[in-house]
């Protein structure tokens, strides 16, 4: 049997870093977790096989050691060894990768997290939520958003994920810049910027409330572009001036919010309309020439 799975992506559409705990191995964080219908795409062909196995090939054989969708596997068997009864399978998956890394967008997170959810309903759904959420939690951070579905708010690091209602449709247009962004690096950045200025010196400079709000109501936050949505645009030094610029662009084409996912580089524009996502995406190509676009519906 073959299937042909998209994944999925996420925008931070509101982003606040802590200050590392003492001894913490990661910062925590605050967000609101869009996902949007915009990922790579999983080729997975599936026959009954004695003995369990998992093979992976990509069109981007670079990123096969530590492959997030392989950790998938490799987490799944471990918590749901072969049982009698349940059948067992030979799978082989080809990653076929079409939203480049170190954007912010977190593709390889939505990767494991559309394997985890595959892998279960194939195997006759053994775990549960909690279970599949305990999992999601031991590969990575922004994995436990990708078991779940809509827009969620995202504590902790990244373990404390809670869903709320769907917004109104919205759709997004995506501007990748020419720079991308190391995400240890973006952290280190944060860092020496909270300990030179002061924890707060880096937060959002508009409330989680207030985004909900402008999502919910559809009414832009402001066309100025003088707010800060993601505590990771405070960081991006040379690459500001950049980012600066293809914001004002989409929020000139009407954008609700505008901002950076994750520790970017993607650029985001949220749209009530897609018309107006598509619009944005034509202006960013034609004055940006290095930057790629994408227009993507909000999930
Ligand atoms: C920026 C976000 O995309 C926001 O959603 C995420 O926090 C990124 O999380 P992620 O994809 O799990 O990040 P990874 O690429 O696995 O992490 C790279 C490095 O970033 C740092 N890191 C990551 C997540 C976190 N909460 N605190 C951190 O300090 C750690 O040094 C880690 O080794
Ligand atoms: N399936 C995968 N797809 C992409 N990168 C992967 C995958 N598995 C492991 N990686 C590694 O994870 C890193 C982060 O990839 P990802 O696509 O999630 O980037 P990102 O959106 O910048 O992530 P972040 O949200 O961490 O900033 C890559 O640099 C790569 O080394």
């Amino acid at each position: 049997m073959r299937l042909t799975i998209e994944t999925r992506t996420k925008l931070n559409a509101w982003l606040r870093v802590l200050p590392k705990e003492k001894g913490a191995a990661l910062h925590g964080l605050e967000s609101l977790f869009l996902p949007i219908a915009l990922g790579d795409r999983l080729i997975v062909d599936t026959s009954l096989s004695e003995t369990p196995r998992f093979l992976l090939s990509s069109n981007r054989p670079d990123l096969i050691p530590s492959n997030t969708v392989q950790e998938a596997w490799n987490a799944f068997v471990d918590s749901c060894p072969p049982a009698r009864g349940r059948p067992s399978f030979q799978i082989t998956v080809h990653l076929d990768k079409r939203i480049p890394e170190q954007t912010g967008l977190g593709a390889g997170s939505g990767d494991a997290g559309t394997m985890l959810l595959l892998l279960n309903q194939l195997h006759g759904f053994p775990l549960n939520r909690g279970q599949l959420h305990a999992i999601a939690c031991r590969i990575g951070s922004d994995i436990p958003f990708f078991v779940q579905s809509g827009p969620c708010i995202v504590r902790g690091m990244g373990d404390r994920v809670e869903p709320l209602p769907s917004f109104p449709h919205l759709t997004c247009c995506v501007a990748l810049p020419e720079f991308r962004v190391d995400t240890r690096h973006a952290y280190e950045l944060l860092d020496n910027a909270m300990a030179d200025n002061g924890a707060s010196a880096v937060d959002p400079s508009v409330s989680l409330d207030i985004v909900l709000e402008a999502l919910q109501k559809l009414e832009p936050l402001s066309r100025s572009g003088s707010f800060r949505l993601n505590s990771f645009e405070a960081t991006l030094g040379e690459n500001t001036a950049s980012f600066l610029s293809i914001r004002s662009m989409l929020l000139a084409s009407g954008a609700i919010l505008a901002g950076l996912s994750g520790s970017g580089s993607a650029v985001f524009g949220i749209y009530a309309e897609r018309a107006a996502a598509e619009t944005a995406a034509l202006d960013v190509q034609q004055r940006v020439s290095a930057a790629r676009t994408f227009v993507a519906e909000i999930l």
